[in-house]
């Protein structure tokens, strides 16, 4: 389906807040006709939120969201010329499958002959023809869910709206109704706006991807753009599975990591400067560490599994673990090398070098911030020019020290997100100020793991601006 240029959707400046909780943050969107979109991203990064504020179920705090050029902010949901598609199928238990989707239809009193016409098409547009007279109860999750669709898909809206329709239905049926809904989408010719945390999903059904994490958006682009230019850490982790490392830009063209310089195609980072350097796990080519082909890394094969079309290996290089993918299989305890070519390194800027948060010192070795107070270095604060109630507080991600036991924390916290970067994790964890405060550690957390937070005297800098 070729989308056309003209913007259908146009999400502008929208923020939601539920009380002090920041849903959307600031969010800026536009959907063409015609175009199949998804919204990806983890639990809780606000996808559904946004949903539901292009549906009209909910209203954004700040901003405006316009439908064919006409702002909609506060029309409701019936009036709006979209319908959705939930995860939960929603179908009325007492109607049968034709008037659970004539039930649209014959609110607005359309004449009988033309509601069986058009019930009848969107049977056939989900394969369900025959099915009209059928309990829903006695249909399985698939078929369900096609009648959901079907309801939608009657009122012939000029956007369809789906919040993971596919969530409930086991693998198989997910993956024969992803390829129906492409086939629907492009029968249909209308727009679909499809929310789901599965990176495949997403990269399978859409012309368009947009990613958020924590309310706001990442990268908008194609599925292709998306995967092989991620614009940050995060982006690149959830699309696919990916080798994450510390670098160093030495100068243009060249990138140091794992001890050792590699040749890359990236330019304008400046020189030295501390970098994220991802590889696909494609793209480093392994073979026998005998063959005569010059290894850019050596290593030991740590583990192999096959994945049903390739194998998946672990390479252990100097410290650092490697994820490489390969039709051959080299078995654990393999001495293998590896190859990268410099443009399947691909370089990203790192948002940040080290923690840094608001803070005020309270006196001379205490320093207020991440609404706690710590025990600091001594700082002299006899100069009065120095704002000592607007204070920067540095922290190195090595330098948090996560606890078991919440309660022995200065400060409690939520493991959020987790990112492996081939000899240490590095992650975000959400205090309970509602604040992140990013760690780098060589223990295992886990996503949603609750945890203390303790920072030693020496290891706090502070800062005046
Ligand atoms: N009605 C509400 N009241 C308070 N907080 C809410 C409400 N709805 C959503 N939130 C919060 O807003 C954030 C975003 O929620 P949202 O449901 O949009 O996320 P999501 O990405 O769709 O996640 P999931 O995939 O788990 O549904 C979450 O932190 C959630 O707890």
């Amino acid at each position: 389906m070729q989308s056309e240029n003209k913007p259908i959707i146009e999400v502008k400046n929208v923020s939601k807040f539920f009380d002090d909780k920041t849903a959307l943050d600031n969010v800026n969107l536009s959907i063409r006709k015609g175009e199949f979109v998804t919204i990806l991203g983890p639990s809780g990064c606000g996808k559904t939120t946004l949903l539901r504020l292009i549906a009209g179920f909910q209203t954004a705090s700040e901003g405006t969201i316009l439908i064919n050029g006409k702002e909609i902010t506060q029309t409701p949901p019936h009036k709006r010329p979209v319908n959705t598609v939930f995860q939960k199928y929603a179908l009325f238990p007492h109607l049968n499958v034709y008037d659970n989707i004539a039930f649209g239809l014959k609110l607005k009193k359309m004449p009988k002959a033309e509601m069986t016409r058009k019930v009848m098409a969107a049977l056939k547009m989900v394969g369900m023809t025959d099915y009209e007279y059928r309990d829903v109860n006695s249909l399985s999750g698939g078929q369900q869910q096609r009648v959901a669709i079907a309801r939608a898909i009657v009122n012939e809206p000029e956007v369809l709206l789906l919040d993971e329709p596919l969530a409930a239905l086991d693998l198989k049926m997910r993956k024969d109704m992803q390829m129906e809904l492409k086939e629907m989408h492009k029968t249909l010719g209308i727009t679909f706006v499809y929310v789901t945390h599965d990176q495949e999903e997403a990269l399978t059904l859409s012309d368009t991807i947009v990613v958020m994490s924590e309310g706001k958006i990442q990268q908008t682009g194609t599925p292709t753009d998306i995967y092989n230019e991620p614009v940050n850490s995060f982006v690149a982790d959830f699309i696919g599975e990916s080798n994450i490392l510390n670098g160093i830009m030495k100068k243009d063209r060249l990138v140091s990591f794992c001890g050792k310089d590699f040749e890359c195609v990236d330019e304008g980072f400046g020189e030295n400067v501390p970098v994220d350097v991802v590889i696909r796990p494609e793209d480093l080519y392994i073979f026998p560490a005998s063959d005569k082909t010059k290894a850019q890394l050596r290593g030991v094969v740590q583990s192999c599994i096959f994945k049903g079309v390739h194998y998946e290996m672990v390479v252990l290089c100097d410290g650092y673990e490697f994820t490489v993918q390969d039709y051959h299989a080299f078995e654990a305890g393999k001495e293998v090398g590896l190859i990268v070519k410099p443009f399947d390194i691909h370089i990203m800027k790192k948002e940040r070098i080290c923690n840094a948060f608001e803070g005020r010192m309270k006196d001379e070795t205490h320093v207020e911030f991440l609404g706690c107070e710590f025990e600091c270095m001594h700082a002299d604060m006899s100069d009065r020019s120095k704002d000592w109630e607007h204070v920067t507080v540095n922290v190195d991600f090595d330098k948090i020290e996560l606890l078991d036991n919440a309660e022995d924390g200065i400060l409690t916290g939520e493991v959020k997100f987790i990112l492996y970067k081939g000899n240490h994790y590095h992650l975000t964890v959400l205090s309970d100020w509602d604040e992140n405060v990013f760690v780098d550690t060589n223990d295992v957390w886990d996503d949603g793991d609750r945890v203390g937070i303790s920072i030693r005297p020496e290891d706090i800098r502070v800062t005046f601006k």
